[in-house]
């Protein structure tokens, strides 16, 4: 007799028989994958008559009695009362629960799909006896999931009806994650997905493509099964010491490899920066390109090296900026996010948490009055896209740009007199079930500094211009180099360049042209030990 509150959901199949591999039929993808670890099996079929479906059906329920593992049926409630089966999963268009929970009695497991905050008020509202599960999604996009109603979500969009299932106090409702999961992201995604009180992780995930178009279905689950229990998450390597040697160290070579390799740097960025932006792309030895013509996107990422500067600054199209950003992350190149004058406006807000809850970004870069509010930790809104006056507390700044670096799982950075870059991204472990352990204190940081330099933050796209930067060096590294470094070496550039060019200048005029000639200088010279910001680890 099935116990609905002992139920494993760390690793759910979904199926699909559409999408066989040549050779393999449902019950056999079904069936390996069950012999390697998959814990709960969902009958999906949505283009399968009744007769076929029930035969089907029965055939896997043999199969989970076998492994001991509970079958639910998507969406038909007749067929999952008709063979018995453990539960019946509906969709927002299916079934209402209510009627579901009559018909199926109050042991059998009812799960629902779930893409909005109000869809958790209202299982929320309905109690322990309605939903037992909720399928949370989607994160990624998919092919699975035709003409899909829901835009993907990612990450930050499951945490955030995490926390309404906190905030709405339904504690007996389980939790997995589904839409566009594969090895690659998956551990990122349970890494990175919990309450903002960190008590309340996802219970698993949820799979159809890559496991029923497999293969190699048994080594597919084996794969997925292996990655849940090793509960770590890598993004590279270990952070390697922070020692002065060190440093000067991969910096020299850091720009040796750009000088090498030229990334291209695509730049979506406001038309304030353009100019200027691609200059200074030029000195340090890389390609700009301006492009926001969607068709070229893809080819563009495919250019070795090829990386993306996001810049939000005169608000190009969503649609342009979203395109982009998937792209980029799907060809797995870097994408450097600069969310210029973030909570300026609310339609900035709004496009920016949308560009935020959906992708990944290798680094995140700031004035203090994005970060601070990127943290939630800015009172009020910005007035514009400069900082204003807000950035004079260090610390109120470490703290800010450390909350962002481990939200988006990314090295923030955050710009004033003194810049602080924190490493989001070096890894850690997560637990199914149990809530997040650890937290954005913990975070390796440093702070650059030259002394005060006030005509650097009174030229306009001065830190769009270190975005430019940033983008150049971490184009150049390999997956196996750490990004937290390169982007240590492009602020500490860019911070040497800005004093050189301080003492040369005439006025804030000359100070840009000084700039890019202090850039082109230094990155020539490639002699880091000369440079005169100072990296200071806290
Ligand atoms: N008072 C200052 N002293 C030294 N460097 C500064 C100062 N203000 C800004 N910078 C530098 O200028 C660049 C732009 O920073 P900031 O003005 O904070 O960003 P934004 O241009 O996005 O508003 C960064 O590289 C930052 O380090
Ligand atoms: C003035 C202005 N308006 C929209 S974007 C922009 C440039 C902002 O540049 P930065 O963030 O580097 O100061
Ligand atoms: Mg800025």
């Amino acid at each position: 007799m099935l116990d609905k509150n002992k139920v494993d959901y760390s690793l759910y199949l979904v199926t699909d028989s559409t999408m066989l591999p040549p050779g393999t039929t449902l019950e056999s993808q079904v069936e390996v994958a069950l012999q390697n670890g998959v814990t709960l099996v969902q009958l999906r079929e949505k283009e399968t008559d009744t007769k076929v479906f029930i035969e089907q059906a029965l055939k896997v329920q043999k199969l989970c009695h076998k492994f001991q593992v509970p079958l639910i049926i998507n969406d038909r409630v007749d067929v999952a009362l008709a063979i018995d089966a453990d539960g019946v999963h509906v969709g927002q268009d299916d079934m209402p629960i209510k009627m579901v929970r009559q018909l199926l009695g109050p042991d059998k497991i009812i799960g629902w799909s779930v893409g909005h905050e109000h869809e958790v008020e209202q299982l929320a509202a309905m109690g322990p006896g309605g939903v037992d599960y909720v399928g949370l999604g989607m994160v990624y996009p998919t092919l699975t999931k035709k003409n899909p109603k829901k835009a993907p979500m990612g990450p930050r969009g499951v945490s955030k009806l995490l926390d309404k299932l906190q905030s709405t106090k339904a504690e007996w409702c389980r939790t997995v994650a589904i839409g566009g999961l594969h090895p690659d992201n998956i551990p990122r995604v349970l890494y990175q997905v919990a309450s903002s009180d960190g008590k309340r992780t996802l219970d698993g995930i949820s799979v159809v493509s890559d496991i029923m178009a497999s293969p190699d279905a048994g080594n597919a689950a084996q794969t997925l099964r292996a990655l849940i229990d090793d509960a770590r998450f890598q993004y590279a390597e270990g952070l390697s010491p922070f020692t002065k040697e060190y440093s000067f160290e991969f910096a020299r070579k850091c720009v040796q490899q750009t000088t090498e390799v030229s990334p291209l740097v695509q730049h979506i960025t406001n038309k304030v920066h353009q100019n200027f932006g691609a200059n200074i792309t030029l000195a340090l030895g890389s390609s700009p390109i301006m492009s926001e013509v969607e068709p070229e996107f893809e080819e563009l990422s495919q250019v070795p090296h090829a990386t993306l500067l996001l810049n939000t600054g005169t608000v190009a199209p969503f649609s342009t900026l979203l395109h982009a950003m998937r792209v980029y992350n799907a060809a797995r190149r870097p994408i450097v996010f600069d969310p210029v004058g973030y909570s300026a406006t609310s339609t900035r807000l709004e496009l920016n948490n949308q560009l935020l809850a959906y992708g990944q970004f290798a680094c995140i870069k700031g004035n203090v009055g994005e970060i601070l509010s990127l943290a939630d930790l800015n009172k009020g809104k910005m007035r514009g896209v400069d900082a204003g006056s807000v950035g004079s507390d260090i610390s109120l700044c470490v703290e800010a740009t450390k909350i962002v670096a481990y939200r988006y799982r990314t090295v923030a950075v955050c710009t004033g007199q003194q810049d602080v870059i924190v490493d989001g991204t070096c890894g850690g472990t997560f637990r199914l079930s149990e809530g997040s352990a650890g937290g954005a204190s913990a975070l390796p940081a440093v702070i650059v500094e030259a002394g005060e330099i006030p005509v650097m933050g009174k030229i306009t796209a001065s830190g769009c211009s270190l975005g430019s930067t940033i983008a150049c060096l971490v184009g150049s590294i390999s997956d196996k180099q750490h990004l937290f470094h390169a982007v240590v070496t492009a602020v500490c550039l860019y911070k040497s360049a800005g004093k050189i060019a301080s003492e040369r200048c005439h006025g804030s005029g000359s100070f840009q042209v000084e700039l890019i000639d202090a850039l082109d200088q230094l990155f020539t010279e490639n002699h880091p030990e000369n440079w005169v910001a100072n990296v200071s680890r806290i």
